[in-house]
């Protein structure tokens, strides 16, 4: 996945007129980044627009887009970029979109968890996926904008209450969680990265992410004080960046580069390309609880396929009984609040 990223990357940075793929064999595609100016927005615009998947790309904000919009157009790749501004422009850049990608909202800053971002971001997602359902109901919506454990519950209602609420087309973004884990281990463990498989599982905020380091690959005799001292990096990865940053945010690039990832697998799918699996934060009854990250299977409809989690470590089965009452608190506190606002 990551390869196939960077290869196309690659290709479209060469120096070159000649086309490096067939855009008559690649299907038409809308994206739409909602937030498209931000910390996140602009690289993840940046990103998609040099995914040769996309066809057309719209970036939306409520300020600053024409100029990332112009910026990013004069790249020469495949899609057509177009930029959006304010609620007038918010049906047009949804209008046909195939997925949309949401890191609207507000970031974090030192002594925050992603919960304290819920006053705020909760009433801008509701309002984004109020649109999304009135403008592109069938499209695939990936969720960035924090606190992830809520606010995709929040979007599920908001959709259910549009009547187009389609279980398989809702993800919370969770890919940053797996290349913060397997970018530790690849390091801990002193194997190629770019080899380096491990699912994460949960959800995304603290202790509710639980990488599963017991199944990752390739194998490596980790002690137990490693495996512990490399989830509780992965869990506190977020925060780290936060501390860095000093008051100047959350992670962007990274997360960009993860949100691309995704989306690239999303785009996959709906094109028909088999055995396109990444983790993700869905609707799901792999445990009891009614959103869960897991490894999922992406097709033409979006989830093919929730998987299991497959065998857990005695440590990670304490880990998946600790997450459960704070994932279940913050998907109870999405729902509450879309349904009474
Ligand atoms: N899922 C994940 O793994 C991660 C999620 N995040 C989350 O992503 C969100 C965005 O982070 P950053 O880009 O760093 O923040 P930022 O503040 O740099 O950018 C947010 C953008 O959203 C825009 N915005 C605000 N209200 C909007 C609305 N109603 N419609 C459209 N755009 C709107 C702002 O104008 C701004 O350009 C935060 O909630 C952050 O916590 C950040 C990193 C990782
Ligand atoms: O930590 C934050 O607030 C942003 C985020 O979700 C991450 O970096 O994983």
């Amino acid at each position: 996945m990551r390869s196939s990223l960077l290869r196309s990357v690659k290709t479209l940075a060469r120096p070159t007129t000649a086309r490096a793929y067939s855009v008559d064999s690649v299907p038409s595609r809308k994206v739409t980044v909602l937030g498209a100016a931000g910390g996140i927005g602009q690289p993840l615009s940046l990103l998609m627009k040099l995914n040769p998947l996309v066809s057309q790309l719209a970036l939306y904000d409520i300020g600053g887009t024409p100029g990332v919009a112009a910026d990013v157009s004069h790249i020469n790749s495949r899609s057509e970029v177009a930029g959006y501004m304010g609620d007038d422009q918010l049906g047009q850049a949804l209008e046909g979109s195939d997925v949309v990608i949401i890191p609207a909202g507000v970031p974090r800053k030192p002594g925050m968890t992603r919960d304290d971002l819920f006053n705020i971001n909760a009433g801008i997602v509701k309002s984004l996926c109020t649109a999304i359902a009135k403008y592109c109901p069938h499209a695939i919506v990936n969720m960035i904008s924090n606190p992830v454990n809520s606010t995709v519950p929040i979007a599920a209602e908001v959709f259910k209450k549009a009547g187009i609420y389609d279980e398989k087309k809702l993800f919370g973004v969770t890919t940053l969680d797996v290349v913060r884990a397997k970018t530790f281990y690849a390091g801990k463990a002193n194997v190629n990265v770019a080899e380096v498989n491990v699912p994460v599982v949960g959800g995304h905020a603290g202790v509710t992410i639980l990488p599963l380091f017991s199944q990752a690959t390739p194998k490596a005799n980790l002690s137990q004080d490693d495996i512990q001292a490399l989830t509780k990096r992965t869990q506190d990865g977020g925060t780290e960046v936060v501390e860095a940053k000093a008051g100047k945010g959350s992670a962007t690039l990274s997360m960009a580069y993860a949100g691309a990832i995704f989306a690239d697998a999303c785009l996959k799918g709906l094109n028909g390309v088999p055995d396109v699996v990444e983790c993700s934060y869905v609707q799901s009854t792999i445990t009891e609880l009614p959103f869960f990250a897991s490894k999922v299977r992406l097709g033409k409809n979006g989830v093919e396929e929730v998987l299991g989690l497959g065998p857990l470590s005695d440590y990670e089965k304490e880990g998946l009984e600790k997450l459960k009452p704070e994932l279940k608190s913050s998907i109870e506190k999405g729902i509450e609040f879309a349904k009474k606002n």
